[in-house]
């Protein structure tokens, strides 16, 4: 499990230790990691550190500080070194150890943009010093312009690769936000302890891998704010068959998916449940789609009743309802079943509040915007895209609901309680149908578990988990080419195998 923190809580945690006069023992802690993280990447990509270019973006700051520290042991082992000041102050004693090793110095101006960027451009590793915790909005004037640089891995090039210093500069290390022009980085190496922003929104774009340096202040922190499950948490969530189960007591999904219009988010849904190890699809739906999913899925049981009428240890609702007036029906009568329920798709409309947390809203950001507004809020899709964390919060305590909010960086909010952030997703899953399998795997997930958990964030937990598992499969698939969404299932099939046996 990964824990995240708002950076105010991490500078709250470093207080005391400052106080106490450790500030100078903590920077070196931070600028050892980051160099060790620098050394490490160019030893890969370049087979030696001698010789290398490096580029220290610094600011004003401490963050500056632990980026001109972390270059100056780089230039003891041979690597040559600029460091582009941003700002007209630079860490005193970080600048003069830096300029004592041999490194070159550049002001950054507007007559030196330029030239600043063109040795950016050649180098081999920039590190970004400019801003950290201590950021407020985005990078200003001449350091607005650097915001130009493309890390390796959005350009596929070998170099330079951008590391950030702690956090990219000009993301919000609380929320993620990016209030105006901000660095993008391959590898953020963070100190102390993850921040929240490096989990959401711009801020997981901008982040990259993120690599976490103990400066020994994790006694200091409360609760984490947000949590990443890793595989072995979700391993931990799975449920196996054991040697007394029948179809029943391995767990039946309901799915009320898919209408004469859109038929096939049915089809996916069904596919990637069973893909996931439910015991039993039971759909209901009109004729046509039924035929359709017995086609691909000859062991779903398909019948057009209702779902009081239907036994289920959990439902999906909404996939390709389309305007569907059953299948609208039949998510409202799922919502009211006081059973564990995914909410997808066009069933997001009828979501009225006084929902528990075993129902689970599964939107994008477009319809998160449409709930939202629905519930009295005013806010638009890019203001949810700005600030993902707030809005799916917010949704979860103003429905009741655990809330999934899709993205780079899906988050899930239990109403009033944990937050988690999973990034194994590659943007190849921004595909038509992608969704629908997604709530076929937490459908299933949900109609197999057995953890005998109810306790808060429960939930949360088993939508993160699908989130990653869809993720996982998603990245699975694109090794081989573009994702095509009805071949999913397989990836799912795959990393549920490594997952339970691996
Ligand atoms: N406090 C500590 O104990 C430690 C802090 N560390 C580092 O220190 C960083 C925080 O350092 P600071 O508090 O000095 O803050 P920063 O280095 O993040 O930046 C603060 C400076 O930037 C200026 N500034 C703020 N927003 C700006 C903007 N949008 N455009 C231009 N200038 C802006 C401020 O006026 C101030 O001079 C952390 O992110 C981390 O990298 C590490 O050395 C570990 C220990
Ligand atoms: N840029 C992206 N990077 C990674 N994953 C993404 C990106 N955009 C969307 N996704 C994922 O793809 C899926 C798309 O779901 P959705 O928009 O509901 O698709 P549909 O409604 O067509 O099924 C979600 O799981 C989402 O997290
Ligand atoms: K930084």
């Amino acid at each position: 499990m990964i824990s995240a923190y708002p950076g105010s809580a991490v500078r709250a945690a470093e207080r005391p230790l400052l106080e106490a006069g450790a500030g100078p023992e903590l920077m070196q802690k931070a600028a050892y990691g980051l160099y060790r993280s620098a050394a490490a990447l160019l030893a890969q990509r370049r087979g030696r550190i001698y010789g290398a270019a490096v580029v220290v973006l610094a600011g004003a700051g401490n963050n500056g500080g632990d980026a001109l520290y972390a270059a100056s042991r780089l230039l003891a082992r041979g690597a040559g070194a600029t460091a582009v000041l941003t700002s007209e102050q630079a860490h005193p004693e970080a600048l003069a150890a830096f300029r004592s090793n041999g490194g070159r110095v550049l002001q950054l101006r507007d007559e030196t943009v330029s030239a600043a960027l063109a040795l950016c451009r050649e180098s081999d590793v920039v590190l970004d010093g400019v801003l950290g915790t201590g950021g407020k909005g985005g990078l200003r004037s001449q350091a607005a312009q650097l915001a130009v640089l493309a890390p390796a891995r959005l350009r596929r090039g070998e170099s330079p690769a951008v590391i950030a210093c702690d956090l990219p500069s000009g993301i919000d290390a609380d929320t993620g936000q990016a209030a105006g022009p901000h660095l993008r980085a391959d590898l953020t190496v963070t100190f102390g302890a993850v921040k929240t922003g490096l989990m959401a929104g711009p801020g997981a774009e901008a982040a990259g891998e993120i690599e976490l340096v103990d400066i020994g202040i994790a006694g200091y922190l409360d609760a984490p704010a947000v949590q990443r499950l890793e595989n072995r948490d979700i391993a931990a969530l799975l449920t196996e068959p054991v040697p007394g189960d029948h179809k029943y007591s391995r767990g039946v999904l309901g799915i009320a998916a898919g209408s004469e219009t859109y038929p096939g988010a049915a089809v996916l849904a069904t596919g990637a449940a069973l893909a996931t190890g439910t015991g039993m699809v039971r759909y209901l739906g009109p004729e046509p789609v039924s035929g359709l999913i017995h086609a691909a899925h000859p062991e779903a049981v398909c019948a057009d009743s209702t779902v009081p009428l239907t036994h289920v240890q959990a439902w999906v609702a909404g996939p390709g309802a389309g305007v569907d007036e059953d299948q609208r029906r039949r998510a409202v009568e799922a919502m009211a079943s006081g059973l564990p329920a995914v909410i997808d798709a066009d069933a997001i409309q009828a979501v009225e509040p006084g929902l528990g947390p075993q129902v689970i809203l599964t939107p994008h950001a477009g319809e998160m915007t449409g709930l939202l507004n629905s519930l009295g809020e005013r806010i638009d899709r890019p203001g949810v895209e700005a600030d993902p964390l707030t809005w799916v919060r917010r949704a979860a305590d103003l429905t009741g609901a655990t809330v999934l909010l899709k993205g780079w960086a899906t988050l899930v909010a239990a109403p009033g309680g944990p937050v988690y952030s999973q990034a194994e997703a590659t943007p190849w899953l921004a595909a038509a149908g992608s969704g629908d399998t997604l709530s076929g795997i937490l459908g299933a997930l949900l109609s197999t578990d057995r953890t005998g958990t109810r306790g808060p964030g429960h939930y949360a937990r088993l939508a993160a988990a699908a989130a990653s598992i869809h993720g996982q499969a998603g990245r699975l698939a694109a090794e081989s080419g573009p994702v095509e969404v009805s071949k999913l299932p397989e990836g799912v099939r795959s990393v549920m195998a490594d997952l339970l046996h691996g």
